[in-house]
């Protein structure tokens, strides 16, 4: 569990797929793309990236790894939006998939945020849908029925920052030139009352959390069920506590509830 997230934190997703694909012996990866069609890697490692979201699925694990690539930044434009809200509609009626992991594919950037040129010289027409769009986001991946993890390998600000917070747990490469958090408040932009709600789960978190998070690290383990059932069982409770907490629905009461 510990060289897995080692290799998150340091950014070497790579590795990390190589150890899924290794679980996955030769049924090697799938892909999936913004249409829902998939194709069969018939061997393990990558091919290069043409997507805008580059979808893995561990077929052995259940868990897919979602690469953002738009580069140079990620910023989330509406077509970028509109295939990743696709994405996260297929692995949600995937019954073989349990779990996600949300990351960049471009160095350096998880997300620069929403794209700025989406938002001016546009008619109000595309405001609405652009806006609706983003909303639509959070909203998936907040509510999705699967266990997912930001994996943020660069810089995440503004918008980026809401598509980690909107995750059930965070992990951030430990690299002093990778910053995070909402750049545009200097703007005097305030964000909307559901954002606040979002950083405040993430501030006041139980301390089962970090359990959640290892059961699904220990999902990752295969070879080791023995361990993980064992560790499932000895803490039943607490993952059931900390999957509720995850996958509380929003509310103003809820929120005032945990406060
Ligand atoms: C308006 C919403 C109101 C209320 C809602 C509030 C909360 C709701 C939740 C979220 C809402 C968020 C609002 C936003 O997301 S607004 C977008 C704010 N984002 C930023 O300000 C990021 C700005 N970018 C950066 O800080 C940096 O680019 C960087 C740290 C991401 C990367 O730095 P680099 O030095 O590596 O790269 P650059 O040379 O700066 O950029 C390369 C290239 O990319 C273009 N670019 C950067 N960011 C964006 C973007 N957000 N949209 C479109 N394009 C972007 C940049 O211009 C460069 O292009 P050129 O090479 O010059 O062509």
């Amino acid at each position: 569990m510990a060289a897995v997230l080692r290799k998150l934190i340091q950014g070497r997703l790579p590795a990390l797929a190589g150890v899924l694909c290794r679980r996955s012996g030769n049924e090697g990866h799938l892909f999936l793309n913004s249409s829902g069609s998939t194709l069969m890697q018939p061997r393990c490692g990558y091919s290069s990236p043409t997507e805008s979201v580059i979808v893995e699925m561990d077929k052995a694990t259940g868990v897919a790894l979602l690469k953002l690539n738009i580069p140079p930044v990620n910023s989330l434009s509406l077509p970028l939006l509109t295939e990743l809200a696709i994405v996260l509609d297929k692995l949600e009626m995937d019954k073989h998939c349990r779990g996600l992991i949300l990351t960049s594919a471009v160095p350096n950037i998880f997300s620069a945020g929403l794209n700025l040129f989406d938002m001016m010289d546009k008619p109000n027409e595309h405001y609405s849908e652009f806006w609706r769009a983003v909303q639509e986001i959070w909203i998936k991946l907040y509510g999705s029925s699967l266990a997912n993890i930001a994996a943020i390998n660069g810089s995440s600000p503004a918008g980026g920052c809401l598509l980690a917070l909107c995750s059930d747990y965070r992990i951030m490469a430990n690299n002093p030139h990778f910053t995070i958090g909402l750049n545009e408040t200097r703007l005097g932009i305030v964000a909307p009352f559901w954002y606040d709600i979002l950083q405040w789960r993430v501030h006041h978190p139980p301390p089962c959390l970090h359990l959640f998070v290892m059961a699904l690290v220990f999902r990752l383990h295969v070879h080791h069920p023995s361990a993980m059932t064992k560790v499932t069982r000895a803490y039943s409770t607490e993952l059931k506590i900390s999957v509720s907490y995850v996958k509380q629905p929003i509310n103003w009461r809820s929120h005032e509830i945990y406060k």
